[in-house]
């Protein structure tokens, strides 16, 4: 057996080999020792290998799942390996097989997956751009993008969250990129662009990939290739409900980097509490609904004419009933991970019963929305299946057994041979109740009965205390403490009788089961696209819901630049708190594309400035927004520089964050751009950090010209930027009343004169004595004389007009006084720069 084992667990190396052992899964040597250690499992002791005890852990078959669940979770890999032989015939241990390996990326069982959230297989390559590809084994859906640069490559992880990723093992993964889930490197060969490009054309059985769009993507097909040929070998199956694969343009969506995707909270909060966009709008009826809208969510559209379609789908679900569409949509369920199941031909029996009540529900969603024209794009892609519901209410059982394992999950009528089995084990039963009575008449003994277990097959059992009475033909077979067993030859003939319908009824039954599966699957495509359809509705449905409880606007979309609000709320905070939430106004386009927001602290700007992404974010997924008009103009990135939190893992300052996402703005950021920089610069000193906002609020105001959102506290600002063309000063109110501070959170006019800085310090419970002392230094500082104005145009190092010659003596001294270690990357920059001209000038 021992042999058995090394043999297979050498081809599965990487993985812990649970193999199968009577009702147990065993794991030896050091996936033995692993396993305990995850899993908290007793390590025992086995025979001997090299005159050592081998260490052995195990777990119970019935309750593997949980156990695998949680390995997984901890990004383990697990080969099931199972006994494939029968042990009754086979010479020496029984015939063994890996019929499946689960790895983190690739599950696809109910228990295993959460049903809110994406698991998401991802496969990166590189070759001067990144290829990405992504799997979403549970539903199906393939899709392929590139990406020209790392920071890209970190946005789009950041939305995908992978919970597995491949790449090339002679690419060296950089945990920057991402280090969550559990990252695999695999052979080179398996990214190669042709052989992907072969397998993907297997896959969908098609003579090249010119009809997906794809076949340009040539990183991204070899990452697709990898993906293919690594679940294959994982789920040891044909996989048809992977039907084609997509390409995502990073044209067609709202481009949001990884810090905005965070710092915005769209689908989970910074704090890790449960509020997110995603759980404030989130009314779905159904989980695969609930995973679309968080898609949705981290995708806005730019397409304007399918953000209409879906407006007009929400405007039009506001009229019917949204109740009961709701609870027919809750009885279709999780259609779509069910579909991918039965492709996989791993569903289980409660799988098709609600498969059978989603197309129970069917006909009458339909009927529900028969006379909505809007939703016509939706409804004719919702199919009937008579035939198929037809079969499944015939074929199976109101409520089956979790497995098909013991059976009993085929209907009585169904099939007539199964019936035949069925009944002889049934009437051979019979019998033996035939049996007991008449031997308890003819014995006398009335406590005589008909038992069976495994070891002795069927027997009669006494007490002891009535062995007096027992026939000279019983054969007695074991003895109890208060009991005598014994069996006669006529229990035992029926015994076989039984046994074998028994297990013959199993047989067919399990026969009849895998052909049901087929038969559903060969609607596969149709029930699919039923399936999109209808978790698209889910989530108008929902949209449509939130737009009357929330009383939502309709956003009207434009083709000039711009964002026009009319008492905007901000969707999450107005649900959170307890009294009104202050609606605000929002006006930009290219005349006026820079708002600089000024106001105390805890005065409302950020929520100000959040408010207006999350309302873009919205309208863009074809929501209702929460104000009272609003319109849009395009947009093709959201930037945000909010909140400052230290990136310890990649060894980031707060500082040092804030200025990456500050330069990944500044690069990047189109007219077309809206961006959000909160405060930038108070992770410094007070000058640099007013030279940089300085700096970095005119190049977003004349050179990026993007719709930018601008808070700060440096009133110098509200003076040299905020009166320039482009950009108007806006301000929170506040005021004072009897030293403590009012908030009124309405965004006005102009630029705000004071910060209240010691009075809010005072709101957070600063001690007294301090806030006093406070309070002088301020009155201090006031009075002193005007602080050294800081010049825009700060000269270089002074010039001496000298020749080039003098230039290079004072530039090299100039470099042997700098101090390196106190400078940040900007300023070593900033000097650089100054250097560069003055050496220029004098050349
Ligand atoms: N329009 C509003 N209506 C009602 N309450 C609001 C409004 N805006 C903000 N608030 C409340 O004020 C709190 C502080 O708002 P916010 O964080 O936006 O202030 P801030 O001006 O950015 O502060 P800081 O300068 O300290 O970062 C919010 O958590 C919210 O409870």
């Amino acid at each position: 057996m021992m042999q058995q084992y090394l043999r297979i667990k050498g081809e599965h190396a990487d993985t812990l080999l649970f193999y199968r052992m009577g009702d147990f899964y065993e794991l030896f040597f050091d996936d033995a020792r692993k396993a305990a250690e995850l899993l908290d499992i007793s390590l025992t002791q086995r025979g001997a290998s090299n005159g050592k005890p081998i260490p052995m852990a195990g777990v119970p078959y019935h309750a593997a799942e949980n156990y695998l669940a949680r390995l997984l979770q901890l990004g383990e890999s697990v080969a099931i390996c199972e006994q494939v032989g029968d042990p009754a015939t086979s010479k020496g241990p029984v015939e063994r097989k890996v019929i499946r390996v689960l790895t983190p990326g690739t599950v696809t069982d109910e228990a295993l997956l959460s049903e809110a959230t994406e698991n998401l297989l991802v496969a990166v390559t590189y070759d001067k751009t990144f290829g990405v590809a992504c799997l979403d084994l549970a539903s199906g859906r393939f899709s392929v993008l590139e990406c020209d640069n790392e920071a890209q490559l970190q946005a789009e992880l950041q939305r995908l969250q992978p919970a597995e990723l491949l790449h090339p093992d002679t690419m060296s993964w950089q945990g920057k990129w991402y280090q969550r889930g559990s990252i695999r490197p695999r052979p080179d060969w398996e990214f190669a662009s042709d052989s992907g490009s072969a397998l993907l054309c297997r896959q969908f059985q098609v003579q090249h990939l010119d009809g997906f769009g794809i076949a340009q993507l040539t990183r991204a097909v070899g990452a697709a290739g990898a993906i293919l040929n690594y679940v294959k070998l994982t789920q040891r199956s044909a996989l048809p409900h992977i039907q084609s694969i997509r390409a995502e343009q990073g044209d067609d969506a709202i481009q949001m980097d990884a810090a905005s995707q965070r710092n915005l909270e769209l689908v989970s909060s910074l704090s890790g509490t449960a509020t997110s966009l995603f759980s404030t709008l989130n009314t779905t009826a159904t989980a695969m609904g609930g995973r679309l809208l968080r898609r949705w969510l981290q995708r806005p559209l730019r397409d304007h004419e399918l953000l209409q379609q879906r407006y007009d789908a929400v405007a039009e679900l506001q009229a019917l009933e949204l109740d009961e569409l709701r609870k027919l949509l809750r009885s279709i369920g999780d259609l779509e991970r069910i579909l991918s199941r039965i492709g996989l031909r791993s569903a289980r029996p409660r799988d098709l019963t609600r498969l059978r009540s989603a197309l129970q529900s069917l006909p009458e969603l339909r009927r529900h929305l028969q006379d909505a024209r809007a939703l016509q794009p939706w409804s004719q892609n919702l199919q009937d299946f008579p035939e198929l519901l037809e079969m499944l209410e015939q074929a199976l059982v109101e409520a089956p057994p979790m497995l098909i394992r013991d059976g009993g999950v085929i209907a009585d009528g169904f099939d007539e041979e199964l019936d035949e089995q069925r009944q002889l084990a049934a009437g051979a039963t019979d019998f033996l109740h035939q049996i007991e009575t008449r031997e308890r008449q003819r014995t006398g003994i009335a406590t005589l009965k008909v038992g069976y277990n495994k070891v002795h097959g069927y027997y009669l059992e006494a007490s002891r205390a009535s062995s007096a009475h027992i026939p000279a033909e019983y054969q007695r077979r074991q003895t109890l403490k208060n009991a005598e067993r014994y069996i006669i030859p006529e229990l035992k003939t029926y015994e076989d009788k039984v046994l074998q319908a028994q297990s013959r009824a199993l047989v067919r039954e399990k026969w009849l089961y895998e052909a049901l599966l087929h038969e559903v699957a060969e609607s596969l495509t149709p029930l699919q696209q039923t399936a999109q359809a209808l978790a698209e509705l889910d989530v108008l449905r929902s949209f449509a819901a939130q737009a009357l409880t929330q009383n939502y606007c309709r956003p009207q979309l434009q083709d000039s630049s711009g964002i026009e609000l009319q008492n905007a709320r901000h969707p999450v905070i107005e649900q959170q708190l307890d009294e009104p939430f202050i609606a605000n106004d929002l006006s930009m386009d290219s005349q006026q594309r820079m708002l600089l927001v000024t106001g105390p602290n805890m005065g409302g700007k950020s929520t100000y400035m959040r408010q207006a992404a999350l309302l873009v974010i919205m309208a863009h997924c074809g929501s209702f927004v929460p104000a009272q008009a609003a319109r849009f103009g395009p947009i093709d990135r959201i930037f945000t520089r909010i909140g400052a939190s230290d990136d310890l893992a990649s060894g980031r300052s707060t500082f040092m964050v804030e200025m990456t996402e500050a330069a990944t703005i500044l690069h990047n950021a189109t007219a077309h751009s809206l961006v959000l920089m909160d405060e930038i610069g108070r992770g410094t000193s007070t000058y640099d950090g007013l030279a940089l906002a300085w700096a970095c609020a005119e190049a977003l105001l004349e050179q990026n010209q993007s719709l930018t959102l601008f808070a700060t506290h440096y009133f110098e600002l509200t003076e040299s930027i905020g009166e320039r063309e482009g950009c108007v000063n806006v301000h929170v109110e506040a005021s004072e009343h009897n030293d403590s501070i009012v908030f009124e959170h309405r965004v006005s006019a102009g630029a705000a004169n004071r910060s209240f800085g010691v009075q809010v310090a005072q709101l957070a419970g600063l001690p007294r004595p301090v806030l006093q002392r406070a309070k002088q230094v301020l009155v201090e500082l006031e009075q002193q004389p005007q602080r050294a104005a800081l010049s825009v145009d700060a000269a270089p190092p002074s010039a001496p007009a000298s020749n080039l010659e003098q230039a290079s003596q004072d530039a090299i001294e100039a470099l042997q006084a700098l101090d390196l270690n106190v400078m940040t990357p900007l300023q070593a920059l900033q000097w650089l720069a100054q250097w560069q001209q003055r050496v220029k000038a004098d050349d």
